[in-house]
């Protein structure tokens, strides 16, 4: 999907300055496989070379030899025979500039996609609560394909800018006069490359603003085919589509004029003009002295040489700012600052009781706003911590900043008495296990999913964790048992399912520190008392934070804190709470009369 990030790119015109700072960014890439690139450099420069020498050979046997009436046929069979040989050198040199050019873009691409994915591992939430999901995966997959086409293009003006230094170089040996002449044609052509790229790219850009808003309307309205139904959006849909598709239509046709109106047709005139110039000076009536036939066949040659690579570089030039665009929106996300929190690597401290300790905790999303204040509490091992509030009240937002998926900048929070940031960031995600309303799955299997790649878990292990949580009787009911296919989101499986498949995966990793945020929607009686055994069990010696939407289940936590507008405004057992009257109070006979 293309999203508002690419509009604002597309729409504005990249400055020069910031181009070229690209295209070096881009290079730099290249540049790790300078092996492939040096060899693929050296074929194309032979390339063309050989371009030079074929009609130069020719030439030479037209001169010399086919004038005369009477030619050895050892002098054509030799002369054959080298063409043959030069012929088959320049297709070998040719496959080995091909070959070792797409061997260095390729590596060239896959190193790019893999700087993307790591940088991405190393962004906190706090990135990707700015940035759409589509926006990213559009980066790492489409825009390093278009830089694919872009490191064809270059490959492509290399080879060109070789083919036309060759064909001047060539001109000039063989007629230097002709030669001056035919340079007069550079500069109209370079002002026609001029006026084509400054037109084409207004137009490219437009078109690709165009697209990026279909895809964007397509997008909407199959995410949104139900809505769209229910509220008889069809045609106002329909229309819009419509409307932006004829735009799209009419900016592709204006490009397609544009590239038939001076693409081909300017370049192949150009060339018959050039060529109608050279025969005319060849063969101007006053000239003293003779321009042999094979003088000016090469020519010939040799403008086509010329002219051919300007107009497929005319041709690619929207490939290559393309490429310059795709590569900005690369650096954007590798230049991202917005890390996830740090940790202390060196100090190789573990966690073994599982005591927290928040002490005096404020935190903001943005640095503005300040969501949570001033919270404190004590969790002894093995204990449990309810955490209750209206929605809104910040209970997620402690568990962000506990799982420290989120900086915070004033407090403490101590584990084991020892402050958070300490501890390496492995430590803390081995023995803090998060257990999430709607729990993700990867695509994959059941067991798959329990273990999550780890191999040191066995089947066993997965099974008695399974076991242990309830999961067990309805994955032994499912076709292919442990190995039943999970799709993507686990979207065959049921809400309740996927809980208790995600309690199982929580406990088979065995951390001491439990984190929840309670499942309770849309599970039946049945499924709900399965996950609350579950969790009964899952909790078992584990120091447990527990968001609680339904208070009846942390009726039994050693404490529970109430939230209000991200502050604690009431703490105790659910006895003392009840007997305070207050926000608990409120809340839980709000609860039972819904019942
Ligand atoms: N990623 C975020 N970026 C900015 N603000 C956020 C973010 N997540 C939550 N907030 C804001 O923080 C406040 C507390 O939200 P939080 O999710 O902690 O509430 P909650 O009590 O868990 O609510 P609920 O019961 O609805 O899940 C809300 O005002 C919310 O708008």
């Amino acid at each position: 999907m293309e999203d508002e990030h690419t509009k604002s790119v597309w729409s504005k015109e990249i400055p020069v300055k910031e181009q070229l700072g690209i295209f070096k960014r881009l290079m730099h890439f290249v540049m790790r496989f300078k092996k492939e690139m040096l060899i693929a450099l050296i074929g194309a420069f032979l390339v063309s070379a050989i371009n030079m020498l074929l009609p130069f050979g020719l030439q030479y046997f037209l001169d010399n030899y086919l004038v005369h009436l009477s030619v050895p046929a050892q002098i054509i069979l030799f002369a054959g025979l080298l063409y043959g040989v030069g012929s088959l050198i320049k297709a070998i040199l040719q496959f080995t500039y091909e070959y070792f050019f797409a061997l260095g873009s390729e590596k060239s691409l896959e190193s790019v996609r893999r700087a993307l994915y790591k940088k991405l591992h190393t962004l906190g939430m706090r990135y990707f609560d700015q940035t759409p999901a589509g926006s990213i995966v559009s980066r790492v997959t489409n825009d390093t394909m278009t830089l694919s086409n872009f490191l064809t293009v270059l490959g492509s003006i290399v080879m060109s800018f070789f083919s036309i230094v060759s064909a001047f170089v060539a001109m000039f040996t063989s007629n230097f006069v002709a030669g001056l002449i035919m340079l007069a044609f550079l500069p109209i052509m370079l002002f026609i490359i001029w006026q084509y790229s400054k037109r084409s790219s207004r137009l490219y850009r437009n078109y690709r603003e165009r697209l990026s808003r279909i895809n964007t309307d397509l997008n909407e309205s199959i995410e949104g085919v139900s809505l769209i139904q229910q509220f008889k959006q069809e045609k106002r849909m329909i229309n819009y589509f419509e409307d932006e598709n004829n735009s799209l239509m009419k900016t592709r046709f204006n490009m397609i004029n544009l590239n038939s109106m001076l693409l081909s047709p300017l370049t192949s005139m150009l060339y018959s003009l050039a060529l109608a110039v050279a025969l005319m000076y060849f063969g101007f009536p006053l000239r003293t002295t003779f321009v042999p036939a094979g003088v000016v066949y090469a020519f010939s040659q040799y403008l086509s040489q010329f002219f051919n690579p300007i107009s497929t570089m005319m041709d690619q030039m929207t490939l290559f700012q393309d490429g310059i665009v795709a590569g900005k929106r690369i650096f954007k996300i590798l230049d991202a600052t917005q890390y996830e929190p740090k940790q202390n690597a060196q100090t190789g401290l573990t966690i073994t009781k599982g005591k927290i300790e928040f002490k005096h905790v404020s935190f903001s999303y943005g640095g503005k706003n300040e969501i949570l204040h001033d919270i404190s509490f004590t969790v002894n091992p093995g204990e449990t911590l309810g955490i209750v509030g209206h929605t809104g009240s910040g209970k997620s937002s402690i568990i962000n900043v506990m799982m420290r998926f989120y900086e915070f900048h004033k407090g403490e929070i101590l584990i084991d008495g020892v402050n958070i940031k300490k501890y390496p960031k492995k430590e803390l995600r081995k023995k803090l296990g998060l257990v999430l309303q709607d729990p993700f799955m990867f695509y994959g299997d059941i067991s798959s999913n329990i273990r999550l790649y780890n191999r040191n878990i066995t089947d066993k292990q997965i099974k008695e964790a399974a076991k242990t949580v309830q999961a067990d009787s309805f994955i032994e009911k499912m076709p292919g048992k442990y190995h039943a296919k999970v799709g993507e989101g686990g979207s065959e499986l049921s809400q309740g399912q996927r809980q208790l498949i995600s309690f199982a995966r929580t406990l088979v990793s065995d951390p001491k520190i439990l984190v929840l945020d309670e499942a309770t929607a849309n599970v039946d009686t049945e499924t709900e008392a399965l996950i609350q055994q579950g969790l009964k069990r899952l909790r078992k010696g584990r120091t447990t934070l527990a968001i609680a939407h339904r208070l009846s289940t942390i009726a039994d936590a050693d404490q529970i804190i109430v939230l209000d507008k991200g502050r604690i405004v009431e703490r105790g057992t659910h006895e003392q709470l009840l007997a305070q009257k207050g926000y608990y109070y409120n809340l839980y006979t709000l609860q039972k009369k819904q019942k």
